[in-house]
């Protein structure tokens, strides 16, 4: 028995099945998400809350349908108490990669609010979950990552929707975060996320309002039909 197709309307330019708010209101969500640090207050998550942003992770597009993730909630704050170490521990290395002023400013951002948000979610792909070989990742075995952080962004822009702040933190060795979890060797850690309600929000990327990159021209970007064909 074939299930039913989705019920789109047909035709040469199929018309959107949401409203121009319903849409709108997509866009804003991609437009104000921000990499939230600094801003997180200390109110819980409502359990109902996170099942929705869990909910929009896993409907995620993945290769072969592997959905290789797992999401593993971290409330403890001695657990959260030892990812900040291990945080501020690969921090003060990155900080010694760059030089002079770019490393005075390096210094003064904040990369993570582990110790202020209320909740966070370790996303990892699990590379076996759907078999030795998997439809799709026949010819690149990274697309199991790939689709993990496809579900990485479902659960940010869900955020996005329900007022809540996410900021990925990636400063890290990994064997720390590993011991920290007791993560297994063959399981990848794709992103330490920090989620809380926030006391505001950047209007732009915070990198951009200190200093420390901007945005690049899309048309910069996009190319026709071969690589610098522009
Ligand atoms: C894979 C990956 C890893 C990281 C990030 C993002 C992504 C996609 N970002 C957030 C990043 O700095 C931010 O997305 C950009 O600066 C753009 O800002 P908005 O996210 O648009 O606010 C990030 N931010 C931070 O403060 N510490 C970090 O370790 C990381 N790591």
């Amino acid at each position: 028995m074939r299930p039913d197709p989705v019920a789109e309307p047909q035709g040469p330019v199929a018309a959107s099945p949401f409203s121009t708010e319903e849409r709108d209101a997509v866009y804003k969500a991609i437009e104000t998400r921000r990499d939230v640090r600094d801003q997180f207050l200390p109110d819980p998550l409502p359990d109902d809350l996170v099942g929705r942003l869990l909910g929009a992770a896993h409907a995620a597009p993945s290769v072969g349908f592997m959905q290789p993730w797992n999401f593993l909630l971290i409330r403890d704050r001695d657990v959260l108490q030892g990812a900040w170490e291990a945080f501020a521990r690969a921090n003060e290395e990155a900080a010694a990669l760059f030089a002079d002023e770019r490393q005075a400013l390096y210094r003064s951002l904040k990369l993570e609010g582990i110790r202020k948000a209320p909740l966070s979610i370790c996303v990892t792909c699990d590379p076996d979950r759907a078999g030795p070989v998997v439809l799709g990742r026949t010819h690149n075995p990274r697309m199991d990552v790939y689709s993990t952080v496809c579900a990485v962004q479902n659960l940010w822009l869900a955020a996005r929707a329900e007022g809540v702040g996410v900021g990925w933190v990636s400063i890290f060795h990994d064997r720390d975060v590993r011991a920290l979890l007791g993560i297994p060797e063959r399981v990848e850690i794709v992103a330490w996320l920090c989620l809380g309600y926030v006391s505001e929000l950047y209007d732009q990327p915070e990198l951009a309002a200190k200093g420390w990159r901007q945005r690049l021209p899309l048309e910069d970007l996009v190319f026709r039909d071969r690589w610098g064909n522009r």
